[in-house]
């Protein structure tokens, strides 16, 4: 039943309004028209509680239940229709390879459902962009997939995490956010999987997309798009990748080029059955003299080596030493991005090298 209490006819006589009980219907087939939005959860700081005694912190990520999350949301119900799972709850710190094949098939096993119109994906935002990227390159489906986080817990003052969770969910539920690739909300911004990167240990606005810049806003519940991607990774559907065929991803390891690089971490990764390395480079992915000659050696064991760069954002291209090595370069990606991107290419058994730079430049 409806709220009656404006109702001078049902408060004069005690009886049924007729005018209250057509709202009421009104209201339900307006219910009927919500997007139907799954919230998958696996925990982070939006889940996180402080002691009682603090403000923002110190805190433990992934103790609230999606439950609870969304209790503290009231206005959910009126953008959405909302069902929710607990896949996990962790610090997305600890994020594993064996979660990110579990949401993306249950991502798939949903998203193929008429019942569901997209889906919102609580994180950790430590690993979010790593996970973001992931389902970007094996969601199969147009519909919306959404990523959000807080960078304060939910017991702090002025928790982020509601209002990104409201947000997250009203960008799933749009129309316009379908093929738009995995997108991530946070801060009222709407960002690409590809571009996103968590740029500052504490801010609310730590999450930025690198000189590209965000692909809309969110403001009063409304989605506003300015620019999409035009790469294969554009699409999620486009991506030659599928979860169906990886049974277990090969070993890919990152490495960094600094002031008196030793060796250590290249041979120590191969030694250890390294299948591929990523090296995060000075400057546009130029690598130390030593850690450079210890790169060749792996190639020459057979390791896929892919240079990619330690500062904020850029790109790294293609040069003469790539072709003499047999470098890759990872374009726009950061290492961690092309870490994901470097174990899919070697466990779908990818083993031209142009065919795998061609991937590097286009997902
Ligand atoms: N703001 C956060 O969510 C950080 C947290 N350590 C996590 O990634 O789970």
């Amino acid at each position: 039943m409806g709220d009656y209490s404006q109702c001078i006819q049902y408060k004069y006589k005690n009886d049924f309004c007729i005018k209250c009980l057509q709202k009421d219907e009104d209201k339900k087939s307006l219910q009927q028209q919500l997007p139907r939005i799954a919230v998958l959860a696996t925990g982070g700081t939006i889940a996180g509680e402080t002691d009682p005694t603090e403000l923002t912190g110190p805190y433990r990520s992934g103790v609230l239940s999606i439950e609870q999350l969304l209790a503290a949301v009231p206005m959910l119900s009126k953008v959405a229709r909302i069902r929710a799972e607990q896949v996990a709850n962790i610090d997305s710190k600890d994020m594993t390879i064996d979660l990110w094949g579990k949401l993306v098939i249950h991502a798939n096993e949903l998203l193929a459902s008429p019942e569901v119109d997209g889906i919102v994906i609580t994180h950790g935002t430590d690993t979010l962009e790593e996970t973001a990227y992931f389902l970007n390159l094996l969601v199969k489906s147009k519909k919306p997939v959404v990523l959000t986080a807080a960078m304060r817990p939910a017991t702090a003052v002025s928790a982020d995490g509601p209002l990104n969770l409201l947000e997250a969910v009203v960008v799933a539920g749009s129309k316009a956010s379908e093929e738009q690739g995995v997108l991530v909300v946070m801060n009222d911004e709407i960002f690409s999987a590809h571009d996103v990167t968590k740029m500052n240990t504490y801010s609310v606005g730590s999450f930025q997309a690198s000189e590209f810049g965000a692909l809309g806003w969110i403001h009063e519940n409304q989605v506003h798009f300015e620019r999409s991607l035009v790469g294969t990774h554009f699409n999620t559907t486009h991506s030659r990748f599928s979860i169906e065929k990886m049974c277990k991803l090969p070993q890919v390891e990152i490495a960094m080029s600094y002031a008196e690089s030793s060796r250590t971490s290249i041979d120590a990764f191969v030694a250890n059955g390294a299948k591929g390395i990523v090296i995060a480079g000075t400057g546009d992915g130029t690598l130390h003299k030593v850690l450079q000659q210890a790169a060749i050696d792996a190639v020459r064991q057979g390791v896929a080596i892919v240079r990619s760069y330690r500062v904020s954002y850029g790109h790294v291209s293609h040069e003469k030493l790539d072709d003499e090595a047999d470098f890759l370069t990872a374009g726009t990606l950061n290492a961690w991005k092309a870490r994901v991107l470097l174990m899919l290419i070697l466990a779908e058994g990818i083993n031209d090298h142009a065919e795998r730079q061609y991937i590097f430049d286009h997902y």
